[in-house]
């Protein structure tokens, strides 16, 4: 059983929903992403999409956008981020996703990237731009490795969303609305009527992200799902903490109030 199944599991076992708090590896450098990591664990964050940034970030808005500039001007590239993997599982063994763009798996190479995602210790995928198509081709690929494929849905037809998390590993990523990434906290009525729609074709886990930024918003929504995602808003912190030089307690203080909203 991969790691992210097992806390959810656990979670479940407790009557309690998932965190799961995003950061781009290397903003604004790769030594800070690992101390962000730790912290944000011990802030109460369940699992951690870890982001691997990429010049061309078509579902991303501009907060996540600037987080992959800084990422990049530094230098971080897969493997780099791959040594910062190895040295995060020396100290944490949280579940680990990452959030890649199809284009930089295919330019790394499918196969190399699969293996060291094994041995680094990465539990899951998530990949915005991979047509469903090469989907099914990874999947193949992906049977004999220990790492999840997680699907991401959008409010759309029902066949789709079928067919969308038909094979669906580790939990769904339901995006709460059309759009890119970033702050909104403006939810649909709708939301619930599709999530339901969704929950009507998988057991797995539901997990919803898009414009989640505020307790408030953690609140209204933690009954909809299984656990609930948030990005922007953290990056947010993290860009107030690089004007303040105080990066680590920024984002420590703000996760703490999330998992404050979402377990209470
Ligand atoms: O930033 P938001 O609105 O809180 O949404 C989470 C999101 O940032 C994170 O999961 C993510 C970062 N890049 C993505 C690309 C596609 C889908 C999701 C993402």
């Amino acid at each position: 059983m991969s790691r992210i199944t097992e806390k959810f599991n656990i979670l479940r076992r407790k009557n309690e929903k998932a965190l799961v708090t995003y950061v781009t590896s290397g903003d604004p450098d790769l030594d800070t992403t690992i101390r962000l990591v730790l912290k944000m664990e011990e802030a109460g964050a369940d699992i951690i999409e870890l982001g691997i940034p990429y010049s061309d970030p078509l579902a991303d808005g501009p907060v996540i956008q600037r987080a992959a500039q800084r990422a990049l001007s530094n230098g971080t590239n897969i493997n780099s981020v791959f040594d910062m993997v190895l040295k995060l599982r020396e100290k944490t063994e949280i579940p680990l996703v990452f959030l890649i763009y199809y284009n930089s798996i295919f330019r790394y190479g499918v196969e190399k990237f699969l293996d060291n995602c094994k041995k680094y210790g990465i539990d899951g995928l998530i990949i915005p731009d991979l047509p469903l198509e090469e989907r099914k081709e990874l999947k193949e690929m992906m049977k004999d490795y220990p790492i999840d494929l997680i699907p991401l849905v959008a409010p759309t037809s029902e066949d789709r969303i079928k067919e969308i998390v038909l094979d669906a590993e580790g939990f769904v990523y339901c995006i709460s609305s059309i759009g890119v990434t970033g702050i909104r906290d403006d939810f649909k009525q709708d939301l619930s009527k599709f999530i339901n729609k969704v929950r009507k074709y998988t057991d797995i886990p539901l997990a919803i992200g898009f414009g989640i930024s505020s307790e408030e918003a953690i609140k209204k929504l933690k009954g909809l799902s299984d656990g609930l995602i948030v990005g922007s808003a953290i990056i947010k912190e993290i860009e107030e903490g690089i004007k303040n030089g105080n990066i680590e307690e920024n984002v420590f203080k703000f996760v703490r109030r999330l998992h404050e909203a979402i377990k209470n």
